[in-house]
């Protein structure tokens, strides 16, 4: 029995059951709000944290075995409190897999969430334009994702499962669900965003940290992606796999380099430049969706 908490616990890079729970208890200790909706904010998508009132802070380095954001346009920090009239715990900032951290780590806060009473997970972040008709400061609702680096063996559940968390073999094809995805198009409607340009496609999330070449954003392309980026899918695999239900969008911060002698190259610079023009749009967004949201009770 030792040796499988051990290998849950430190082989496959994970963070036990009793670990996360110290932890969530530990916040809980220290911090009033009792949130149901997560929200962790992509690059440079930070500052929908300052839409949060009644706000409760804490750095991630404040909280021993949390994972500490170490890319620009990630703050690092947690913020608690009301948006949209729900109690909300706020990431502003995530990690990345490319970071140095296993997948399991990456995703680590999305158990503690869990822990602390959220039903709801909002994931956004930035990602370069695959699809052809997308442009710059475009939204994505995103309604799939590819998980590349699953298909080399990378998934945030690889390792020994505890079903207090969830099943050893959760399906994920309704991860992002209709009724949330439904609710981003109304609410954009009712915010006379139509002329705003919003899509709903395929995120693929790639390890990183270097962009893509041309021939991997053609095939992406020709597999049916219409964003990449080097995020979410952990978390959202880790959401799916303890029950909560999935919100994500994508702000297109550039388009990716489909032809072999372009001068352009990708840039973070540039990720972070749009994610300031049009997170004012992303903000609202989500402010209005969560007044409107009707929170299902837990089963
Ligand atoms: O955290 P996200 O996925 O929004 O960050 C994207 C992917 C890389 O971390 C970075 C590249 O500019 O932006
Ligand atoms: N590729 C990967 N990740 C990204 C990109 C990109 O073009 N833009 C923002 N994040």
């Amino acid at each position: 029995m030792m040796e499988i908490a051990n290998a849950a616990n430190g082989e496959n890079g994970g963070t036990s059951y009793e670990e996360a729970k110290k932890l969530a208890d530990d916040i809980m200790a220290r911090i009033k709000c009792r949130p149901v909706v997560g929200i962790i904010c992509g690059s440079g998508l930070g500052e929908l944290a300052n839409m949060v009132t009644d706000t409760e802070i804490m750095g991630y380095e404040e909280i021993p075995g949390f994972p500490v954001s170490t890319v620009p346009g990630h703050a690092g920090k947690l913020v608690f409190g009301q948006l949209g009239g729900k109690p909300v715990v706020l990431m502003k900032g995530r990690v990345h897999f490319y970071e140095g951290f296993t997948m399991q780590k990456t995703a680590l806060p999305i158990r503690i969430m869990k822990l602390l009473g959220v039903q709801i997970l909002i994931v956004t972040n930035a990602a370069g334009g695959i699809n052809q008709e997308y442009e710059i400061g475009d939204l994505m609702i995103i309604k799939d994702h590819i998980n590349m680096p699953g298909f080399a063996g990378m998934n945030p559940l690889h390792g020994q499962n505890d079903e207090r968390f969830g099943p050893r073999f959760p399906a994920i094809s309704k991860a992002y669900t209709k009724r949330l995805r439904d609710h981003a198009k109304t609410t954009a409607k009712s915010l006379g965003f139509e002329g705003f340009r919003i899509h709903e496609g395929v995120y693929c999330m790639l390890a990183g940290p270097s962009f893509e070449t041309v021939t991997e954003c053609k095939f992406l392309n020709m597999i049916g992606v219409d964003v990449t980026g080097m995020s979410t899918c952990p978390e959202v695999v880790v959401a799916a796999h303890c029950g909560m239900e999935v919100f994500g969008m994508s702000l297109v911060t550039n388009k990716v380099v489909m032809q072999y002698d372009s001068e352009q190259v990708a840039n973070h610079e540039e990720v972070l430049e749009t994610g300031a023009l049009r997170s004012k749009d992303l903000q609202k967004l989500v402010a209005a969706m969560l007044t409107t949201l009707e929170i299902k009770s837990q089963p």
